[in-house]
């Protein structure tokens, strides 16, 4: 009986609670009514702002949620946004603390947490004067420039070690250390080491906890006794925050009693204005904005950028259009500019498309009712906790095409942008509690993504696909994502690269040969027989100077034709070595592809297929043996000649910093647009072509010509030059003959600008390739070949002598071969510039 009466009491209990509740909600918006005090908590679960978007299809736009015994209204769509924001911005402008940092100084003291009132604007004021406006912050734009070099710099060693980076740490280390030089003019954060874990743990848990389901919020009853530990978690975060910007204040207030010098910094300002506003800006007050300012730009300018680099490798073509965007922009000066590159149009159409997307702080910061507000027919009373759910809106097919899909283009040519005045569109909020930090973020996100996508192509590691990359996000005061995003750079152009990461030399010579060697091979035989990192390429490289040497050499039976045969020196033996080496290569894709051909493999359509179908056709005049000769010869010919000019052209310049530059100018102007050296882009040049022929000039690189030889008795200015005579052409000495040349021992490319004076052949005393009838049939080749590798040298590198070798002691010597060679090679260290 006891007990039926029990029930009964509690029944009516709960009846009564359930009329109270319908009582109290009758002016407020609709809403689930939700259990006896409890509310609607159990329906919210780890993603509010999913769940609410959920709630409002059936609740309706601006909707009631009673979370335990605290009211809120949830607004859903932009026109009730707009209501709160903006029409009724005053009223809504409350916050409500949460119980986390109600023991804090942050709670009566974070720009964020407190009321609209005299702090409050002194405060917003600060902020606009010494951080904030365009002034300030282009001034500061050179710390910001550093702080991202030096993460492109260790990007690019992760890179040549084949490993891959944690995006958001990465960024989070470059955000964190933007922040800390604009505080306190050091960067406190290393991206090579794991310190940068104790910041990211303080500043992640303080984003989770300040909006983790907390009890005493929703229970005031409970308040002070955290039950679940919260307080402490904050306290212990916080603090760590606080305890580091003691420290540096401190120090800063000795330095000044010292009368060391200023520093400039945002920390000097505030201390300057808090000495003239002890009222309204005390040291405390200080401390507390130095601190929130951490927490409000670093995780939510570093989620962004984690999240528009999971975009941009999930969609390559955007990836590439953007970097195509940057390319062009950032062509002419080679380095990225954070004045350029801030209004490209595709740039900031994929940072707003990733802030819709996946929007940095969904729910906004809490608002709170200052009056009872008439919203729409309703009576929102005072104190009421209202959110916005902009997540929501985002990401609304009523506003949206396609609003699941990452689609900057919708950007494009649209005024939409994240000012506070598009409602459907609020990734910093609006009206007068909306982010004050914008223009700070705008600029460090564009400066992150835009370095990581100019410098770096971007891979998945090797067991993640686009299809099984964890998209998931995770609730908090920002939300980010739920796995880290773990991907590859790559550094385009890579073996330079390396040696430049590495801080190694390079032996110009030998990497010329091989570029040469490789372009040769794969126009004759489609493959490249060399790779830059292997010795493999010494084989070939001595086998072609071995037969330059030994064509050009001294040797006896040339010139005492009774020894023919005798080999006194040793010669021939050294030649057919050379030669059986070249011929074994060419023999080698002669018989592969005669194979492939009778296996009616797919054509190569490269030189040897043509050899063989002219050989077929024309077998009396041109025979396999002559085709494989034909095709060693290429090699011999377009190989050593196009490395020497190319290593002298590099010595030269990197002789004449001066030249060098001027160079690079040119080709950086050229080239910007399409963001990659194009052979058709540079190949007219007239500064590079300049450089080219000055090169030619002081260092012939055949320097005798070949020797010609008489056909018959020759008249020549009077002289009978008989039949079977030895003619040598001394190219090398017309063209550093001073009656030809001003200077002729001086670098000068300027002396070929505006001049007609070139290579094929007309002008004498300029004799590179020869003329006439035995002229090099490889002028055109020649020079696309030359022309390209001196450019992507000179355009993706800087160049420096090693240590111990001064232009003075550089040794410049030739020596005389077929061609005429470096006695020492060149030894140059690649710097990549920014
Ligand atoms: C991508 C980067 C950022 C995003 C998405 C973002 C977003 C937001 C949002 C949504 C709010 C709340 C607006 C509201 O409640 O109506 C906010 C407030 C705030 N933000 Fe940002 N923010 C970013 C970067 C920054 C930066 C770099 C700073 C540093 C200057 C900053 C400082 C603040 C402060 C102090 C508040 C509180 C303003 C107040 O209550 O009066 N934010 N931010």
């Amino acid at each position: 009986m006891e007990i039926l009466g029990f029930l009964y009491a509690s029944l009516l209990f709960l009846i009564f609670i359930h009329g109270l509740e319908l009582f109290r909600r009758r002016k407020l918006p609709p809403g689930p009514i939700g259990l006896p005090l409890l509310g609607n908590l159990l329906e919210i679960g780890p993603k509010p702002h999913a769940a609410f978007a959920k709630l409002a299809k059936k609740h309706g736009p601006l909707m009631t949620i009673r979370l335990g015994s605290v009211t809120n209204v949830v607004a859903s769509v932009p026109d009730m946004a707009r209501e709160i924001l903006q029409k009724n911005d005053e009223s809504f402008s409350g916050r409500t603390t949460p119980d986390a940092i109600a023991e804090l100084d942050h709670a009566d003291h974070a720009m964020a947490w407190i009321s609209v009132g005299d702090v409050w604007k002194a405060m917003r004021k600060v902020l606009a004067t010494y951080l904030t406006n365009t002034q300030k912050l282009d001034s500061l734009r050179d710390l910001r420039q550093k702080v991202v070099e030096e993460m492109v710099q260790h990007v690019n060693g992760v890179s040549q070690r084949g490993e891959a980076v944690e995006i958001g740490k990465l960024v989070f280390t470059a955000a964190l250390n933007q922040m800390s030089n604009t505080c306190y003019s050091v960067n406190v954060a290393d991206f090579k080491s794991e310190d940068v874990r104790g910041f990211q743990k303080a500043v992640k848990t303080i984003m989770e906890i300040d909006v983790q389901f907390n009890i005493a919020d929703y229970f005031p009853l409970f308040k002070g006794l955290d039950l679940q530990g919260i307080r402490k978690k904050s306290k212990a975060a916080y603090g760590w925050l606080d305890a580091l910007c003691d420290k540096f204040i401190h120090q800063r207030l000795r330095d000044r009693e010292s009368s060391l010098p200023r520093c400039g910094d945002l920390l000097d300002s505030f201390l300057d204005f808090s000495q003239e506003n002890e009222a309204e800006f005390s040291l405390k007050h200080a401390r507390v904005l130095l601190v929130e300012l951490f927490l409000a730009g670093t995780e939510t300018s570093s989620n962004t950028t984690e999240w528009a680099m999971t975009e941009l490798l999930l969609n390559p073509k955007i990836m590439a259009k953007l970097r195509q965007e940057i390319a062009e922009k950032v062509g002419a000066k080679g380095r990225i500019i954070e004045a350029d590159i801030i209004g490209l149009p595709y740039l900031q159409a994929v940072i707003k498309e990733t802030m819709r997307l996946h929007l940095a702080v969904p729910l906004l910061l809490p608002h709170r009712s200052e009056a009872d507000v008439k919203v729409r027919g309703y009576t929102i009373p005072k104190n009421t906790q209202v959110l916005i759910n902009a997540w929501a809106m985002a990401r609304d097919p009523e506003y949206w095409e396609s609003p699941d899909t990452f689609m900057p283009e919708r950007f494009l040519g649209s005024e939409l942008d994240f000012k506070g005045q598009h409602f459907s569109f609020l990734p910093f909020g609006s009206g007068r509690r909306m982010c004050p930090g914008i223009p700070l973020a705008q600029r460090v996100v564009s400066l992150m993504i835009a370095s990581l996508v100019h410098h770096f192509e971007w891979e998945l590691p090797q067991d993640v696909t686009p299809e099984n990359l964890d998209m998931n996000d995770k609730f908090g005061l920002t939300l980010e994502r739920a796995t880290p995003l773990v991907a590859v750079p790559k550094i385009p152009n890579n073996h330079v690269n390396g040696a430049s990461q590495r801080g190694e030399a390079v032996e110009i010579g030998k990497l010329a040969f091989t570029a040469s060697l490789n372009q040769m091979s794969n126009t004759r035989y489609s493959v490249s027989v060399a790779d830059f990192k292997s010795e493999d390429v010494r084989g070939f490289q001595k086998a072609v100077k071995t037969v330059m040497e030994v064509d050009a050499q001294f040797n006896i039976v040339d010139y005492f034709p009774l020894l023919k045969g005798l080999d006194i020196h040793g010669i021939m033996k050294k030649s057919k070595a050379a030669y059986g080496c070249l011929g074994a290569l060419c023999d080698k894709f002669i018989h592969q592809r005669l194979r492939d051909r009778e296996s009616s493999l797919p054509r190569c359509g490269d030189l040897l297929d043509s050899f063989l179908d002219f050989s077929q056709e024309n077998e009396a005049e041109f025979s396999l043996k002559h085709a494989r000769v034909l095709l060693v010869e290429l090699f011999l010919a377009g190989t050593e000649t196009n490395s020497n000019t190319v290593e002298w052209a590099m010595t030269e310049l990197i002789l004449n910093p001066k030249i060098m530059a001027k160079l690079r100018q040119e080709i950086a102007e050229n080239v910007g647009a399409k963001g990659r050296i194009m052979e058709a882009d540079i190949i007219g040049l007239p500064y590079l072509q300049a450089v080219i022929k000055e090169t030619m000039r002081l260092h012939l690189v055949v320097p005798l010509l070949l020797p010609h030889k008489s056909e018959a008795e020759v008249e020549v200015k009077g002289y009978t030059i008989p039949k079977n005579t030895n003619v040598l052409i001394n190219a090398w000495a017309m063209a550093r003959d001073a009656d030809y040349w001003e200077s002729p021992d001086t670098f000068m490319p300027e002396r070929f600008l505006g001049s007609d004076l070139d290579f094929r052949g007309q002008h004498f005393a300029f004799l590179p390739f020869g003329s006439g009838r035995r002229m090099c049939p490889g002028v055109p080749l020649a020079q696309r070949v030359v022309s390209l590798m001196i450019a992507s040298l000179v355009y993706h590198f800087e160049w420096q002598l090693p240590q111990g070798v001064t232009p003075e002691n550089l040794d410049m010597n030739d020596k005389f071969g077929l061609t005429l060679e470096r006695a020492t090679p060149l030894l140059a260290v690649p710097i990549i510039p920014y």
